[in-house]
């Protein structure tokens, strides 16, 4: 430190000094490299819990070793379970609380006791982490509640985009294709006039508990409207969707709720749709909407499939080549692709049986 920090704003022979003072402490900080200041660097540069993780195990591992950590916690409802390495019959474990907050439980494993002496060490590691760990915590629920819907608690539109894009990239990549029902409540808003909004809102909770209950595990199902949901499906074909789509209804007929004017249920409308190859995740979602609305104008109540999509075959296959093809290097989705391949068209690499004349296919046009 200067000995006199006030000297720097004095003219002077001690404000050389003081500025002497304050270059040996910044470089002295810079040069400072014990545990605890590498630690406390190392957790502000992320809040993603898994890698703060990672940097707390490969600290705490250089002073004191262990077999395994694992952390525990639950954010908005649902379990956090980060194990780093495997092994180790003997335990440490802490319950990490700060401000009267819990963030979790870390516990430490290893096949010979921990000493006291490491122990404390342990114990003043996990406080100098754990304001990173809060930090994390707070940032993953609000991460976590921005892609829940308040009302059911399933996840909500923002989510639905997201993983129906996710979905497309990897039906694209791999071609493992997957099935989308949309599911939309007959005549809500009756329910709502009738029975009262609370009333309503019960209605939207039982129906993400009985489409959740109609469905695989594997299935994800979303509130992506006011009474529609939409169901993720992954390996799945036409005819097992149809039947799926047909359980949910069924499903959701069956609700019963007591209200002060009476029982109540609902029927449910549904339209569905399989992925073609090579379709972007909007035309996707379009088809089945088309067919949902078909189901709506066919008197509800009922399922429609949705029509098959346009040229993405063609388009996939153009994918595969481009793939294959050093000048058609980018571009994703059959609209993209079009474009693209109309651009590098001219500029291909000449061999014929990944570029050539023969392989164009008709729909695509020159840009
Ligand atoms: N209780 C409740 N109602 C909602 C919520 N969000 C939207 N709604 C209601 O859902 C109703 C939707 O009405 P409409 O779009 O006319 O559709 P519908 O009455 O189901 O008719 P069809 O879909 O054509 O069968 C409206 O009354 C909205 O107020 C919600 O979070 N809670």
């Amino acid at each position: 430190m200067p000995s006199n920090p006030t000297s720097l704003t004095s003219p002077g022979p001690e404000r050389a000094q003081a500025l002497a003072d304050l270059e040996r402490l910044s470089l002295q900080w810079q040069r400072d490299d014990d545990i605890f200041t590498r630690l406390c660097r190392r957790m502000t540069t992320t809040l993603d819990l898994q890698e703060l993780m990672a940097i707390f195990a490969e600290e705490l591992a250089s002073v004191v070793p262990f077999d395994r950590l694992s952390y525990q916690h639950t954010v908005e409802d649902q379990p956090v379970d980060i194990q780093i390495g495997q092994g180790g019959n003997h335990r440490c474990e802490y319950g990490l609380n700060l401000g009267g907050e819990h963030f979790g439980v870390l516990t430490l494993y290893r096949r010979l006791r921990f000493a006291k002496q490491e122990q404390t060490v342990i114990e003043q590691m996990l406080g100098t982490a754990i304001n990173s760990i809060r930090n994390a915590c707070r940032y993953d629920a609000m991460w976590r509640a921005s892609l829940t819907d308040v009302v059911t608690g399933i996840p909500n539109k923002r989510a639905f985009e997201d993983a129906l894009e996710r979905e497309v990239s990897l039906g694209n990549r791999h071609g493992d294709l997957c099935g989308l029902i949309l599911c939309d409540l007959d005549r809500f808003k009756s329910v709502n006039d009738r029975y009262g909004h609370m009333t309503g809102d019960r209605i939207l909770r039982a129906t993400a508990l009985a489409i959740q209950g109609a469905t695989r595990s594997t299935d994800t199902v979303y509130r992506i409207g006011g009474e529609e949901f939409g169901i993720i499906l992954p390996h799945i074909g036409d005819r097992e969707c149809i039947l799926v789509a047909d359980r949910i209804r069924n499903a959701i007929t069956q609700i019963r709720l007591d209200s002060d004017s009476g029982p109540v249920s609902v029927t449910a409308s549904a339209g569905f749709g399989i992925q073609a190859r090579g379709e972007s995740a909007a035309a996707w979602f379009k088809r089945a909407d088309e067919a949902l609305y078909r189901a709506k104008a066919d008197g509800r109540d009922c399922t429609r499939q949705a029509e098959p999509a346009q040229n993405t075959d063609i388009a996939f296959i153009d994918a595969r080549r481009r793939n294959d093809c050093p000048h058609i290097a980018h571009g994703s989705g059959a609209q993209e692709l079009r474009t693209t391949y109309a651009l590098f068209r001219p500029t291909a690499c000449g061999d014929s049986s990944v570029c050539g004349p023969d392989a164009s296919p008709p729909f695509l046009q020159p840009a």
